[in-house]
């Protein structure tokens, strides 16, 4: 996972691949911990929801359905921005120069997005920002399998430039196990949220289970936010927010971003939307180390996740 050189006219510091800082012992992109003093202080309002994730579990997904419930299941509404837009990244920080499409740092855009805001993080629970929590904010987590995640990951390090050369899987899925990627440790992610839940106004949630049964998620997820809303606007909201929808939706495929953030010729963002397709790539030796591992950093919890729908 090397440095790698910057060429072309106008990138200046985008598209740099760049080794990873560390945020109190997480590692993370060194234009975000500069910008971490303004994350900190960040002022929640009492209306913000917020979208916790660890990367690539179904964090646009969710984004997209609650800009959809937001605004009453009205598709014209939800195609006024890139999704990146509507539902600003919290700790997002742009490096030096930034391209006109792209978008500026997550707490400015927030301060200047009207309430209700939707504000998305990958932020681990116990650096969330104290705000969330003295507003009373509600939060909804989505979670994903770590097998189906590391696959993903490795895909988006390949195509968003602002990572660390991924290098060869075997070499991405050591990294990954070890806690030595973007967010840090997948486990202590998915548990350290898991185990706030009974203390925050959290509803937390799986892909697995979005993707066997979306219409009982999203009743959750209406229920949650004391929502009712018509049959017809649910099967609107459904349909929207399908893969196949969104993959060719502007407003939600992150086509927009300047190719020299997101390469999408490498590999698109809206990939392949499954259950279960680590089994095209794990070989059965990975499997089996992966497995001793998961059963060893999940051992004592009650959290449980479907390898496979
Ligand atoms: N509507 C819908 N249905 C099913 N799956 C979907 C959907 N939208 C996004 N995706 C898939 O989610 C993966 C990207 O995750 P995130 O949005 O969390 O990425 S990020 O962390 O915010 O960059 C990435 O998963 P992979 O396809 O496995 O790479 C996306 O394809």
């Amino acid at each position: 996972m090397g440095l790698q050189r910057c060429v072309g006219p106008g990138l200046l510091n985008e598209g740099c691949r760049e080794e990873l800082g560390s945020l109190h012992g997480i590692p993370l992109y060194k234009s975000f911990i500069e910008g971490w003093p303004q994350v900190e202080a960040f002022q929640a309002r009492h209306d913000d929801l917020l979208i916790a994730t660890y990367p690539k579990s179904g964090t646009t997904w969710l984004s997209e359905i609650l800009d959809m419930i937001y605004h009453d299941g009205d598709v014209e509404k939800c195609r006024r921005d890139a999704i990146f837009n509507r539902v600003p990244f919290l700790e997002m920080k742009s490096r030096g120069h930034i391209p006109l499409s792209s978008p500026s740092a997550g707490v400015e855009l927030l301060e200047k997005t009207p309430s209700p805001r939707l504000v998305k993080t990958h932020l681990p629970v116990q650096l969330l920002p104290a705000s969330f929590q003295e507003k009373g904010c509600k939060v909804i987590y989505m979670a994903r399998n770590p097998k189906d995640v590391v696959i993903s990951y490795y895909y988006f390090y390949q195509m968003a430039k602002m990572h660390p050369d991924p290098g060869m899987l075997a070499e991405f899925l050591e990294a990954f196990m070890n806690g030595k990627v973007a967010y840090g440790s997948w486990y202590e992610h998915v548990r350290g949220w898991w185990e706030k839940r009974q203390e925050k106004q959290l509803l937390y949630l799986f892909y697995e289970d979005m993707k066997k049964d979306p219409r009982r998620e999203v009743q959750k997820i209406l229920q949650f936010l004391g929502k009712e809303v018509v049959e017809e606007t649910v099967a609107r909201i459904l349909h929207h927010t399908s893969f196949q929808e969104m993959k060719k939706n502007p407003a939600a495929n992150y086509e927009t971003m300047p190719s020299s953030l997101m390469d999408h010729s490498l590999s698109p963002f809206m990939r392949k939307g499954i259950s279960g397709d680590w089994k095209n790539h794990f070989t059965v030796a990975q499997n089996e180390r992966f497995d001793r591992h998961y059963q060893q950093h999940m051992a004592g919890s009650d959290l449980c996740f479907q390898m496979e729908v």
